[in-house]
């Protein structure tokens, strides 16, 4: 384990099995469609990664980058899309993939800027919710895990940009945010 994780909260191997249940899932609801599947950068690579090798539809994959904690752990409230998509979402079923769910800030302002230019269908799929960080009100249509009210690390999700590269989710040593 990294020595600045307190805790393993989520294993390498529960992630991946969780991974196989939403891409059997996803599987049978886009069976017929040719779904637009966008990574919210820079969080989701990971998932978006295992994730679309279990879904088992032709499918497009794009990318598109916001920000809005930079190197703090609170949402600074304002996001910026920082990486558009290439391609249009007119007409597309376009299913979102994302790492977490915590204020929903990022994901509603997401939603409307692709039901904005048209998209056919808009669902959320996330990894990780936090329902006790919300200040809008926004469900995912499909979540992995439900985690407690604690700043998570690993598997694509960044402390200051490190511990992306972890392939578990774990809980930093307090001492880490205060160094
Ligand atoms: O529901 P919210 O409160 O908006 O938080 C969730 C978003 O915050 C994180 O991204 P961040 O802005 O840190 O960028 P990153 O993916 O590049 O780390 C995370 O990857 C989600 O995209
Ligand atoms: O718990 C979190 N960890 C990392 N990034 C995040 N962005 C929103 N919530 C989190
Ligand atoms: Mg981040």
């Amino acid at each position: 384990m990294h020595n600045d994780i307190k805790e393993v909260l989520i294993s390498e191997e529960e992630i991946q099995q969780k991974i196989l249940e939403l891409g059997a899932t996803l599987s049978e609801d886009y069976k017929g469609r040719n779904p637009l599947v966008i990574c919210v950068l820079k969080g989701a690579f990971v998932f978006m990664a295992d994730l679309v090798k279990r879904i088992e539809v032709p499918l497009e994959i794009d990318f598109m980058a916001v920000s809005s904690y930079g190197a703090s752990t609170k949402s600074s409230g304002v996001v910026k899309i920082v990486k558009d998509l290439d391609v249009s979402v007119e007409d597309r079923d376009v299913l979102i993939v994302e790492d977490i769910i915590d204020s929903g800030l990022t994901l509603s302002y997401l939603i409307e800027i692709l039901h904005g230019r048209n998209a056919k269908s808009v669902r959320v799929v996330t990894l990780f919710d936090k329902p006790s960080g919300r200040t809008v009100n926004l469900e995912a249509d499909y979540t992995g895990f439900n985690i407690p009210d604690a700043f998570i690390v690993g598997y694509g999700l960044d402390y200051a940009e490190h511990y992306r590269n972890l392939p578990y989710i774990g809980i930093l040593k307090p001492e880490i945010y205060s160094s």
